[in-house]
């Protein structure tokens, strides 16, 4: 799959966005090795911290259904550059996702930012953090 037919996919999940409270629409879309699409978008609730980020739901969805092998992840909104994932987000993908793999950051505009899981959170904390 080409990188636009990723970015494709996360605007079309970006349509089912729950946004009632910030109205700020987003919209992932997980590649998974064997070629399976993983479409997220966020979703908000009454209670803020219980929103949850379009990139979040699309790897829990991947992850519940068993899916773990993941190629890219594209990320898409209406801002002004590429939208830049939020850092509870890049923590997840940097435990759940290779760190070498694709991070494509786009907007509505056309602009796009590729980079990876660990230019996305350098120095990430993880598990070897506590155990040697
Ligand atoms: O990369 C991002 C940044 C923000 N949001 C969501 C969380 C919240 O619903 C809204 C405003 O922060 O956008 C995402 O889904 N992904
Ligand atoms: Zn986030």
């Amino acid at each position: 799959m080409k990188m636009n037919e990723l970015i494709e996919e996360a605007k079309k999940a970006r349509e089912y966005a729950y946004v009632p409270y910030s109205k700020f629409k987003v919209g992932a879309a997980l590649l998974t090795k064997d070629g399976k699409v993983y479409r997220g978008c966020n979703i908000e609730n009454a209670a803020y911290s219980m929103c949850n980020c379009a990139e979040r739901t699309a790897l829990f969805k991947a992850y519940s259904e068993g899916d773990k092998e993941f190629a890219a992840l594209a990320v898409i909104a209406d801002t002004p550059r590429p939208v830049p994932p939020c850092g509870a987000c890049r923590q997840v993908i940097s435990e759940l996702c290779p760190s070498d793999m694709k991070v494509i950051l786009a907007n509505l505009n056309g602009d796009i930012m590729e980079l990876t899981v660990k230019e996305l959170l350098p120095q990430a904390f993880s598990a070897e953090d506590m155990y040697e």
